[in-house]
């Protein structure tokens, strides 16, 4: 039975909860257990804290996990990310009392408070800048002005967190992060990590595209191609009066409106655009 490795709380349990279920998995919504079986797809799936995931998958004692690239890299755990997952995105910077800081090399000598000491250690090690390194749980925003650092280094995702405590971002971003399927970096993918995989890809892409329909002169079909190219190319079907061809192709969700448009300007005509429920490519 596979091992699957999925977060308890936070920002990432209930978005991972919602694509796995997707995914044709059991419903991990609600769940109470620490631990949860889900025979029909041959799958055991661990209830854990985001930050302790990448350890397990390491450690190899589950076949893969759902964390975010930024607990993997901080975690130095031997697991490595497989797939990114397009949740929870978020930009992990340094931040300060607006004005006060404006480059890396003025973190020289300075307290830095975060949560994700290891990744930051590294990320100034590797640029040789000598700084402390504060740990603190959460909150960390609050520490600047609470006097225990000079700057911190946090996720951000709006900004309102750092603007409410007075802190701008300088410097760039130190990573991007965002869900990360991994697994154990010592050995190939297990099996069932493939099915996973594809299953939790296939999420992905129904998520990301729309599936377009439409009818088209034949003498402006090259045009439309060209707008649509589609995944490998798209179906081009007959239609009784001979002149037009029907046309479906997958487009990407957020160009939407812009390739209509651009369809309908070479001749396009009957554009009909649905979701996908499910996909494997
Ligand atoms: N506001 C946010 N927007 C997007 N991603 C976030 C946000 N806050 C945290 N994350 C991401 O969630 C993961 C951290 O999960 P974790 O559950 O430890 O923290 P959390 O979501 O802040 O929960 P809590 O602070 O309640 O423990 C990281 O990958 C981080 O990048
Ligand atoms: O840029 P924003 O949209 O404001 O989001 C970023 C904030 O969200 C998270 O905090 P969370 O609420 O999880 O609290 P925590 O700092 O205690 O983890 C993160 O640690 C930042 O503080
Ligand atoms: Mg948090």
């Amino acid at each position: 039975m596979l091992r699957i490795a999925v977060p308890n709380k936070g920002s990432l349990s209930e978005p991972a909860a919602q694509m796995l279920a997707e995914a044709g998995y059991r419903s991990l919504r609600n769940s109470r257990e620490l631990v949860l079986a889900d025979p029909a797809n041959d799958v055991e799936f661990f209830f854990l804290r985001p930050r302790d995931i990448a350890v397990y998958v390491g450690a190899g004692t589950v076949d893969a996990g759902i964390t975010g690239r930024d607990l993997l890299l901080d975690s130095h755990a031997e697991a490595v990310e497989h797939r990114p997952l397009g949740f929870a995105r978020s930009t992990f910077r340094f931040a300060a009392p607006t004005g006060q800081i404006t480059s890396l090399e003025q973190v020289n000598g300075k307290r830095v408070a975060t949560s994700y000491d290891v990744l930051v250690a590294d990320y100034l090690a590797e640029r040789g800048i000598d700084a402390k390194v504060v740990h603190l749980d959460g909150a960390v925003e609050s520490s600047v002005q609470l006097g225990v650092a000079d700057l911190v280094a946090d996720v951000v995702e709006t900004g309102t967190t750092l603007r409410a405590a007075g802190l701008e971002t300088f410097g760039e971003p130190i990573l991007q992060s965002e869900a990360v399927l991994i697994r154990p970096a010592d050995r190939e993918a297990a099996p069932g990590v493939h099915t996973l995989d594809r299953r939790l890809h296939g999420v992905l892409v129904a998520r990301q595209y729309v599936l377009m329909d439409y009818d088209v002169p034949v003498a402006h079909m090259d045009d439309a191609m060209r707008i649509t190219p589609g995944l490998e190319s798209p179906t081009v079907a007959p239609l009784q009066n001979g002149e037009w061809v029907a046309v479906r192709a997958m487009v990407r969700k957020e160009s939407t409106n812009q390739v209509m448009d651009e369809l309908y300007d070479v001749g396009a005509r009957a554009i009909l655009v649905t979701s996908i429920h499910a996909c494997r490519l």
